[in-house]
C-alpha cells in the first residue's frame, strides 16, 4: 500500500488556460476602453479561471482567525500583554472586534480557531478548539515547536478549508491573532530571505524605538541559536518550526489547502504575507492562488510583498492583523466581479469600437 504525501507536498492545481484567455475575451468586448479599469479587469479575469466558471462571485466569504500565544514574549517584544490573545478570542465571537464588525458588514462568515493561549482558555460557543500547547517555546533560546506541532498547526489549517469549502466559500481570508507574532513571522522572514533584523523588525502593536531595538537583539540572538537547523533542505517546515507560530504555521496550511480546494485566497497583512512566502516556498504553484489585499504599516511588510513579486490592492496604513485589510478589500473583488459579469459588450450596446 503507497501512503499519499500530505498535503503539503502536493502542488496546487494550475489555472486553466481556456478560462483565463475566455476572461481577457470578456474584458475585450465590454463598453470600455481597453484597459480602463485597470487591475479590476486582471483581479475578475484571475477569479474566474480560479473558480472555473466564466463569471465569478465572491458573495461567500469565508474569514477565519487562527489565534495562538509565543513564547518569545518572554523577552519583552509586544507593547501588549499575552493575555491579550485570549481576551481577543472572547472579543472576535462576542461580535466586538474590528474583524467581527468587518465580517457582518460584508455578510461574511467569521470562524475563529484557538490553537493555543498561555491561559488555557474554557470551550466556548463559536470558538475551535484546536490547541497544540499553551503557545511556543521562547523561539530565542529553543526551537518554537516540534515537528508534530507544526504539523498538527498546517492540519489545523487544511480543517479550516474543509469546512470553508463544505460551507460553499468562494473566498478564502486567513487572519490571525497573536501577541508576539511579529516578532515570529520576522523571524521567518529573516531565515526564508535571508535579511537582517534590522529590516522586517517594526512596532507591531507599538513598540518605540527602544523596544524595536529590543526586538531587533531578539531577532538576532534567535537566528544565531537556529542558523544550523534553518540551514537544512526542507527550509520553509524546519523555519516554521524553529521561529515560527502555530498561527503562522496554520496560515500557511491553510493557504495550501484552499489552493487544492480551488478557493481564491486573499491575503492580509505582515504575519498572513510571511505564511504566504513560507508556503509559496514549499509549493510555488500557490502563488496563482493569492490575490493580496493591503500593505501594511509594520514596514517589514514591504519587504516581504517585494520578495513574493506583489502589489497589494491597498495601502491604509492599517496594522491591526485579524485578517481586517483583507476584509476592507472584498468590495473591490464583488465590484471586479460585478462589472466582469455585467457590463455590456460593444456588440449588444451598439456601440463602436475603437481600435
Ligand atoms: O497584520 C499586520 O500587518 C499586523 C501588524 C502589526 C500587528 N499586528 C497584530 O498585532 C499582534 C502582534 O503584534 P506584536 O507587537 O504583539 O508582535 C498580532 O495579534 C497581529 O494580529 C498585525
Ligand atoms: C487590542 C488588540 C487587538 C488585536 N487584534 C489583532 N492584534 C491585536 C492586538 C491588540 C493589542
Amino acid at each position: 500500500m503507497s501512503l499519499s504525501p500530505p498535503f503539503w507536498r502536493q502542488s496546487p492545481p494550475s489555472l486553466s488556460p481556456d478560462l483565463l484567455k475566455q476572461g481577457r475575451q470578456r474584458q475585450a468586448c465590454l463598453t470600455k476602453p481597453a484597459g480602463s479599469l485597470g487591475r479590476l479587469e486582471q483581479l475578475a479575469i484571475t477569479l474566474s479561471a480560479q473558480q472555473q466558471r466564466p463569471r465569478p462571485a465572491v458573495d461567500r466569504v469565508r474569514i477565519v482567525v487562527f489565534a495562538a500565544d509565543h513564547g518569545v514574549c518572554a523577552e519583552g517584544v509586544s507593547a501588549f500583554p499575552q493575555e491579550v490573545t485570549g481576551q481577543m478570542i472572547a472579543n472576535f465571537v462576542n461580535g466586538g472586534a474590528a474583524i467581527s464588525v468587518l465580517a457582518r458588514h460584508l455578510g461574511a462568515e467569521l470562524e475563529v480557531v484557538n490553537l493555543g493561549t498561555a491561559h488555557p482558555l474554557p470551550a466556548r460557543d463559536g470558538v475551535v478548539m484546536a490547541e497544540i500547547a499553551p503557545g511556543t517555546a521562547n523561539l530565542a533560546t529553543a526551537p518554537a515547536m516540534s515537528t508534530e506541532q507544526l504539523q498538527a498547526a498546517l492540519h489545523a489549517g487544511q480543517a479550516a478549508v474543509q469546512r470553508a469549502a463544505e460551507a460553499g466559500a468562494e473566498l478564502f481570508i486567513g487572519g490571525e491573532m497573536g501577541i508576539g507574532n511579529t516578532t515570529a513571522s520576522a523571524a521567518v522572514a529573516c531565515a526564508l530571505l535571508d535579511l537582517a533584523p534590522e529590516s522586517l523588525a517594526g512596532p507591531g502593536t507599538g513598540l518605540d524605538a527602544d523596544g524595536i531595538r529590543r526586538k531587533v537583539a531578539v531577532l538576532h540572538r534567535a537566528l544565531q541559536r537556529h542558523r544550523d537547523t534553518v540551514a537544512e533542505a526542507d527550509q520553509p517546515l524546519t523555519v516554521l518550526a524553529s521561529l515560527g507560530g502555530f498561527e503562522v504555521a496554520a496560515l500557511a496550511g491553510a493557504f495550501l489547502a484552499a489552493a487544492q480546494a480551488r478557493i481564491p485566497v486573499l491575503v492580509d497583512g505582515f504575519i498572513a504575507s510571511v505564511a504566504a512566502l513560507a508556503a509559496t516556498r514549499l509549493q510555488p504553484g500557490l502563488a496563482d492562488w493569492l490575490h493580496f489585499a493591503h500593505q501594511s504599516a509594520e514596514p517589514g511588510h514591504a519587504r516581504v510583498l517585494a520578495a513574493l513579486d506583489a502589489d497589494p490592492l491597498l495601502r491604509l496604513d492599517m496594522r491591526l492583523g485579524e485578517g481586517s485589510g483583507a476584509a476592507t478589500a472584498v468590495p473591490l473583488l464583488r465590484q471586479a466581479c460585478a462589472l466582469h459579469n455585467q457590463m455590456a459588450s460593444f456588440q449588444d450596446a451598439g456601440i463602436s469600437k475603437g481600435q
